[in-house]
């Protein structure tokens, strides 16, 4: 296995007297698309929140390209290069597709306004808007409203803005909560090719999607990552099926 660009060492995490992340382990490797799967109240969001920064963990490391991030605020994690899907509501509604993705990029610039004055970096910012847009399958509703996209539109904006930072790592929580059976095949679509090339890591209760797109699945059962592997052996695993896929793998 190639080195990891995200590790996790013997992660906890407490809310009080309970313990909810029970020690994991986790190394994902660059370019692989890996799901997280369990049963409602595993610690899957828990578990995103430690990685995001969101969360410290009561104890263990967090590496991210080698270096710690556990414990830093999500934008400094985000700065390390990995970002973070955050739905919907980071949207600004009353603004074009355009404006958003041209904000989530000088995001990640961070720099001043007199840099933008410069009309050659602000030719350098649209390049790499529309870049995204076309990614995301945008590029005919760029001057539209976001307030005015379809549900699984403002997804893939919402995708997009997460592209913006050009992040090592990008994780998508739900990412089809809430949508028809078409919006989530257009979506799985989506993410498959947005990710070509890219680290994901995804929780998702729709197991179609999650057998579909992922290259390695782990499953988290009160707390503790009971198997890491292939969309196949996970399927085929028998403690899995017990602990969690039921009939579902069938
Ligand atoms: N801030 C918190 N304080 C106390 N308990 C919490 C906190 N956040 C989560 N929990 C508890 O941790 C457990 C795991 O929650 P979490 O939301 O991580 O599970 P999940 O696997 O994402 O569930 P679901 O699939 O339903 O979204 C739950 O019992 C929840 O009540």
């Amino acid at each position: 296995m190639s080195t990891p660009v995200l590790s996790l060492h013997g992660v906890r995490k407490s809310f009080g007297s309970i313990e909810i992340i029970r020690g994991i382990e986790l190394d994902v490797v660059p370019g692989e698309r890996h799901a997280v799967i369990g049963p409602n109240g595993a610690g899957k969001s828990t578990l995103f929140h430690l990685i995001s920064g969101q969360f410290a963990p009561t104890q263990g490391e967090i590496l991210l390209d080698g270096v710690p991030i556990s414990g830093l605020p999500p934008h400094l994690v985000n700065r390390q290069g990995l970002a973070r899907s955050f739905q919907i509501t980071n949207i600004f509604p009353g603004l074009s597709v355009f404006e958003n993705l041209r904000i989530a990029v000088m995001q990640r610039f961070g720099l001043d306004f007199v840099f933008w004055r410069r009309a050659s970096h602000l030719k350098a910012v649209t390049r790499l808007v529309e870049e995204l847009l076309e990614q995301v399958r945008l590029e005919k509703r760029a001057h539209g409203l976001a307030s005015e996209l379809s549900y699984s539109e403002q997804r893939s904006l919402e995708i997009g803005m997460t592209l913006a930072s050009d992040p090592k790592v990008i994780l998508l929580d739900e990412p089809m909560a809430g949508m028809s059976h078409e919006e989530t095949e257009y979506t799985t679509g989506l993410i498959r090719d947005i990710t070509k090339g890219r680290t994901l890591i995804i929780v998702e209760h729709d197991m179609d999607v999650v057998f579909s797109l992922s290259d390695r699945i782990s499953v988290l059962v009160y707390g503790q990552i009971i198997a890491t592997g292939s969309p196949a052996e996970i399927r085929g695993n028998p403690q899995v099926r017990e602990a969690y896929l039921g009939e579902e793998a069938s």
